[in-house]
């Protein structure tokens, strides 16, 4: 593999062998994590997650259960599921599968996860809790940037840090985690005027847009360190990034690729989060 590329299958290999041996320690004091999850419909690339999520969890020792259903199940049900849930002392993580059907209000139903359990850090108590800098779950897809810069070495401190989106689940939270780390944040989205003029002046480029390879060479400073968070099909169906990679490469210091960067390490922080949470209601530090 090209030495600019951050190997996310690879930090996600190393990050969920060390969480295998923490399980080992919490199934001794008389703990294993168990994750819920909950999907509904038949959408090919959610029924993949899941199942991947499923087989992530079993690999290092984190007991699993997902509630599958159809596409037509109403509201009520899937909220009266995640009420039993929350109750069930045995259960420390619940996740829903998104995207939702249409009918299904997403909102109302992150909203009834127990925060404690929202391992997916969607809910508003915890989003409210992340702004003010206080211990709280934070979304995986961010989480595991965050994790890749620090293993790629990436200092991020004093570092002009420009985002391109604004989505809930990407975009707003990981603006607010490099500020957190004390880089100077500038968010764009699709009214920006002029997006280039932003980007060339990045020092950490993070693309979260769902548009293929709209990031080119011109777009990207020298040295820079560009994170790529998308995930489209091409006109010939390939996979690949809001970033076009080869034609980038040659200018950045490092670059995460699509597939095989940011991927891997959204399922990696899910089981992180599922220990933590099992941590929390037991009191283990
Ligand atoms: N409840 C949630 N729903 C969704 C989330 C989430 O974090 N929580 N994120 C995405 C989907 N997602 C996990 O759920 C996810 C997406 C992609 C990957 C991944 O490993 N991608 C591979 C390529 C996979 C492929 O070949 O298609 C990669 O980038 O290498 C993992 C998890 C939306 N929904």
């Amino acid at each position: 593999m090209n030495t600019k590329l951050i190997d996310g299958k690879e930090i996600a290999k190393k990050k969920r062998s060390e969480m295998k041996s923490r399980v080992v320690e919490l199934k001794r004091l008389g703990v294993q994590p168990h994750l819920a999850v909950i999907l509904v419909g038949e959408d090919p690339a959610s029924k993949t997650y899941v199942k991947n999520k499923e087989k992530a969890c079993q690999e290092i020792g984190i007991l699993s259960n997902v509630f599958h259903y159809e596409t037509d199940t109403d509201e009520r049900t899937i909220l009266q599921k995640i009420e039993q849930l929350n109750s069930d002392p045995a259960i420390h993580g619940i996740l829903v599968q998104l995207p939702l059907p249409e009918h299904i209000d997403a909102k109302k139903i992150i909203r009834a996860i127990d925060p404690k359990k929202d391992v997916d850090g969607f809910h508003p108590i915890n989003i409210g809790k992340r702004i003010l800098g206080e211990k709280s779950f934070i979304p995986c897809t961010p989480l595991g940037i965050i994790v890749m810069l620090e293993e790629a070495g990436v200092s991020i401190s004093g570092k002009h840090a420009v985002v391109v989106g604004r989505s809930n689940i990407v975009g707003k939270p990981i603006g607010q985690l490099l500020l957190d780390k004390d880089a100077t944040v500038t968010y764009c989205h699709s009214k920006t005027k002029n997006l280039k003029e932003y980007t060339v002046q990045a020092d950490i480029l993070i693309v979260a847009v769902g548009k293929s390879r709209l990031i080119k060479a011109d777009d990207v400073k020298e040295g820079a360190v560009v994170i790529d968070v998308g995930m489209n099909r091409d006109e010939n169906g390939k996979l690949c990034g809001d970033v076009d990679t080869l034609e980038v490469l040659p200018k950045v210091s490092r670059i995460t690729p699509v597939p095989g960067g940011v991927g891997p390490m959204t399922i990696t922080m899910l089981l992180a989060n599922t220990i933590e949470a099992a941590k929390t209601v037991h009191k283990i530090g």
